[in-house]
């Protein structure tokens, strides 16, 4: 890299307008969405997408209820002009749906580009030159009225073609290809010339679409490029004003939303920002940005992994695991203090309130994505991660200081391992460490009986591999079981106790008691948890004190 870059790049020149109105604005409804996956998106793909490619992205972008749809560049390609000719014949395309396909100003092309939407009921007919000085001088080696000639004598050209074809709707747009590098005063005029010439009125508008062909500015200089128009153009009630943002500084998105609040009406861009070089704008992104500020943009991605495997399908391209709102870890935690917030505020949130929840910009439930992906365990994770794994996945719900002594164990293991855990991973390593105990104690059996006011247990171990019968009294079970164990040389206090449910009873009484017991040898102070799971309460609390017990002996 150059030391000093000035020497070959230059700043992007500022917009001379000082009262710009776009600012203050805000966003309140969503803006007229046509895809062009089939077509910018589809030129910038390794291999273009086949017929059948084509035809599952098409039905897919119906679903999701895009009514404009940039289909092909039909003079390029038989693939693409056969394509515009089975859906228009074929009867594919929804009543509310109109395609829209892409031309040179060039007669040749023009006319073949016609001639592919023979019989449609309605068509957009998208038409482009660009129009800043390097194409100018260097592409067309034409000056700018000769490139202003050009739009005109396409437009009047598919203007002619259109009236030969009445049994279409026809609807025109006309695109100043590198708009965001041309003089605005220039682009204005062949945006005015072109809208002249189709004869646009109120009912029967032109779309002028201002392309970032390549971005190159900051948001707020194309946005002030957006307002300029807005303001500038004539007959504006006769105009769409349509923006097609491309990402090569990576501020595609930011660039669209600055653009509609100048002034934008539609927005053309692609499924997860496909398309050339570093993508068209990522539609996706931009809607659900809008739904997150409660605007319904009016576009369906209530199952958004079905889209982004179908729009992997037809690109051939992977979708990044960060990319915004779909990527496979976007909806995931890994660190424990954004996991402890994320269950929290699971916690806290009521079915009817505003979303509120740490670090989730949206619920991952709108976009059909499930809660438990959003939490995940690896060496960055804490207790409440954990804590969230277990108790959604197996209806543990650990104590809170049981949690802080059990993310220890996760903790030594994901450290030796190096790789995540799953749920799954966690019940066997909660279950290795609490509930399959049986050094140097192993639990066997219990009898209980009254014994005048206090509660007397026999109660049936093996101590490292022998087998004792012991007998205890107390003011209930769990004490009489201390004190039964005694009898062997266990001396220990039991600091607390909590019981639940796991699982909801069947008619077959299948519903299982968790029993926690926190202990403390009697001459120690190192305090661990021990748990019992059983379908008899007692039983689960004995198991537990003696899981307990072995904790206690691991530990020393
Ligand atoms: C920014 C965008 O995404 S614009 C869309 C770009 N997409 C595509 O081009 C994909 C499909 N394109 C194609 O298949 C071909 O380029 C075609 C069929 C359109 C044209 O093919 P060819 O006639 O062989 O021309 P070629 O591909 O070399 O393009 C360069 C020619 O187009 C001319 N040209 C480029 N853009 C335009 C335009 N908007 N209007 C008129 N002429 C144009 C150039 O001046 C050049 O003309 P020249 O050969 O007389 O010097
Ligand atoms: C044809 C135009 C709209 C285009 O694709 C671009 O400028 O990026």
């Amino acid at each position: 890299m150059l030391t000093n870059p000035a020497t070959k790049y230059r700043p992007f020149p500022p917009v001379a307008l000082t009262d710009r109105q776009w600012p203050s604005r805000t966003l309140t409804q969503p803006p007229i969405w046509m895809s062009t996956d089939l077509r910018d998106g589809n030129q910038a793909l390794f291999e273009p997408m086949n017929a059948e490619r084509k035809r599952r992205m098409f039905h897919t972008l119906c679903q999701i209820g895009f009514k404009e749809i940039e289909v092909a560049f039909p003079s390029a390609s038989q693939t693409d002009f056969d394509f515009v000719r089975e859906l228009i014949e074929g009867q594919h395309i929804p009543a509310d749906v109109t395609i829209e396909v892409l031309t040179q100003a060039r007669e040749h092309l023009i006319r073949r580009t016609m001639e592919s939407l023979r019989g449609a009921r309605r068509a957009i007919v998208h038409v482009y030159n660009a129009t800043s000085q390097p194409f100018r001088d260097s592409v067309f080696h034409m000056s700018k009225a000769d490139v202003l000639g050009m739009a005109v004598s396409a437009v009047a050209l598919i203007k002619h073609l259109a009236e030969a074809q009445p049994e279409t709707e026809w609807v025109l747009e006309y695109s100043p290809e590198t708009f965001s590098a041309t003089e605005l005063d220039f682009a204005r005029d062949v945006c005015d010339a072109v809208t002249e010439t189709w004869g646009a009125t109120p009912d029967r508008p032109v779309i002028i679409n201002l392309p970032a062909t390549v971005e190159m500015s900051t948001p707020n200089v194309y946005a002030d490029q957006i307002e300029w128009m807005h303001r500038e153009l004539a007959r504006r009630d006769s105009v769409i004003l349509s923006v097609h943002p491309h990402n090569d500084r990576g501020t595609a998105v930011a660039a669209t939303e600055l653009a509609l609040l100048a002034g934008a009406d539609r927005v053309e861009g692609c499924l997860f920002g496909s398309g050339e070089r570093t993508g068209n704008v990522d539609i996706v992104t931009l809607a659900l940005n809008l739904y997150t500020q409660g605007i319904a943009p009016g576009l369906d991605f209530s199952d958004i992994n079905a889209v982004a495997r179908t729009a992997e399908y037809c690109t051939q391209l992977p979708i990044h695991p960060r990319h915004p709102y779909v990527g496979d870890l976007v909806f995931t935690a890994f660190s424990g203090s954004h996991q402890d917030a994320i269950k929290k505020g699971f916690a806290a949130q009521a079915a009817d309130a505003h979303w509120n929840v740490p670090y989730l910009p949206i619920d991952p439930a709108d976009v059909g994505r499930s809660y438990d992906s959003v939490i995940r365990v690896n060496s960055q994770s804490g207790k409440g991660g954990i804590a969230y794994l277990l108790e959604s996945a197996y209806g543990i719900v650990m104590p809170r200081r049981l949690q802080v002594e059990f993310s220890s164990v996760v903790k030594d293991h994901t450290d030796q391992q190096g790789c995540e855990v799953n749920a799954n991973d966690l019940w066997n390593i909660f279950a290795a460490t609490y509930l399959e105990t049986a050094t140097p104690v192993r639990y066997c059996e219990h009898h209980l009986f009254e014994h005048g006011k206090a509660q007397g247990i026999r109660l049936v171990i093996e101590q490292n591999g022998i087998q004792h019968e012991l007998t205890g009294e107390g003011n209930g079970p769990i004490d009489a079981a201390v004190h039964a164990l005694q009898g062997v040389g266990i001396r220990v206090q039991v600091r607390s106790y909590e019981e639940r449910s796991i699982g909801a009873s069947d008619e077959a009484g299948n519903a299982q008691a968790c029993a926690f017991i926190e202990l403390r040898p009697v001459n120690g102070s190192a305090e661990h948890y021990g748990v019992g799971i059983d379908g008899n309460i007692i039983t689960a609390s004995i198991k537990a004190l003696v899981s307990g017990v072995n904790r206690n002996a691991s530990a020393l």
